[in-house]
């Protein structure tokens, strides 16, 4: 499969936020990340909270650069190309749906506007194209035509994450990242939400990165999750597998934990605070959480290994075996 989006070994430092301890502290966002996602396929991106998941998606649409390592979206490395070229790559090629429509969108601009102001800045088409293009956009994501002089004020949170869907998608980008996109909305709109995108995805055959805190939905929504820990992907696991099949024991303990599995496995318990990402451990950044680790752990960050199927792969010196109910895990000494 070709890939539409590849990130390698990239990394992203901030200054910490005031308040740190040192002013010179560093918060080592994403460290040595790769990652690839093709035409068609769903990519989940789970972890606690400040592992990485925002700014990985940040640095996979091209709005955050990363100090080291290569972005290439459709074949061609982002941040070597000439800034102007890379805003009309980005602009039209990804599409960002954010986790509050209420906030994302401009009270003051209606549905019309919204939708016409990326085709009028990429200049697409005449006028009447345009809103033609908007007219589809609306049928697309299921919002009513008469909507489209309607201010976001005067819908539904469901109707305004469905204007930001249909915001991202009115370029045609071949890559959508949906940050968190139904964590701000009802309950009861949040499937309705969730299988647009899929939909999206099945008929405009888009590679789309999902994340979120709901691992449940990551595990229902994806062909692959992504597991993220302290600013490292540590496991990507095919999407059936990270309940029973995950090899990291981080994957293994957060999908233990997740309520309404149609299978409850044994929780493993995650003990302790996750580190400060100023200061991250050596050697594997799980360690200090860890009912495995040992003094390797502490030295040296394991590379990828490959698992028997094939898309799986995992960082860890000591793999929980395959196949190995969390029961066992459980019983295991910390
Ligand atoms: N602009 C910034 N300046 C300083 N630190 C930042 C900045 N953006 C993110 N961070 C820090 O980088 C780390 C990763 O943040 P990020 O938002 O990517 O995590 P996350 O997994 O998306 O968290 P959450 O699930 O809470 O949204 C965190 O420690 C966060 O505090």
């Amino acid at each position: 499969m070709t890939a539409v989006v590849e990130v390698r070994d990239a990394h992203v430092v901030h200054k910490a936020r005031s308040g740190g301890l040192f002013r010179r502290d560093r918060v080592y966002a994403l460290t040595g990340a790769d990652l690839s996602v093709a035409a068609g396929e769903t990519v989940g991106v789970v972890g606690e909270s400040g592992c990485g998941k925002s700014t990985l998606a940040k640095v996979l649409v091209g709005i955050e650069r990363p100090v080291s390592g290569t972005v290439t979206f459709g074949g061609r490395d982002l941040w070597a190309m000439p800034p102007a070229e890379r805003r009309a790559t980005v602009g039209a090629g990804t599409g960002l749906v954010f986790q509050d429509p209420s906030t994302a969108l401009n009270r003051r601009l209606t549905v019309r506007r919204v939708l016409r102001d990326p085709l009028d800045v990429h200049r697409r088409g005449t006028r009447s194209a345009r809103e033609e293009r908007v007219r589809e956009l609306m049928d697309l994501v299921g919002l009513p035509r008469a909507l489209a002089d309607a201010l976001p004020g005067q819908l539904s949170g469901g109707q305004r994450q469905r204007v930001a869907i249909a915001r991202a998608l009115a370029l045609d980008p071949a890559l959508v990242v949906a940050d968190e996109p139904t964590s701000a909305l009802d309950v009861s709109v949040r499937a309705q939400i969730l299988n647009l995108l899929l939909d999206l995805k099945e008929r405009l055959g888009l590679a789309l990165v999902f994340v979120s805190h709901d691992i449940q939905t990551v595990r229902r929504m994806s062909d692959r999750v992504i597991t993220m820990y302290l600013g490292r992907i540590v496991e990507e696991t095919p999407a059936g597998r990270v309940t029973d099949g995950a090899r990291h024991p981080y994957t293994r303990a957060l999908f233990s934990a997740t309520p309404g599995l149609l299978d409850p496995v044994e929780p493993i318990p995650l003990t302790g605070p996750v580190p400060s990402a100023t200061r991250p451990p050596s050697g594997c950044p799980f360690r200090t959480r860890c009912w495995k680790a040992d003094e390797v752990c502490a030295r040296v960050m394991p590379d990828f290994s490959a698992a028997s199927q094939p898309g799986h792969r995992y960082r860890c010196h000591h793999p929980v075996e395959e196949d190995t109910s969390t029961r066992d895990l459980a019983r295991q000494e910390p």
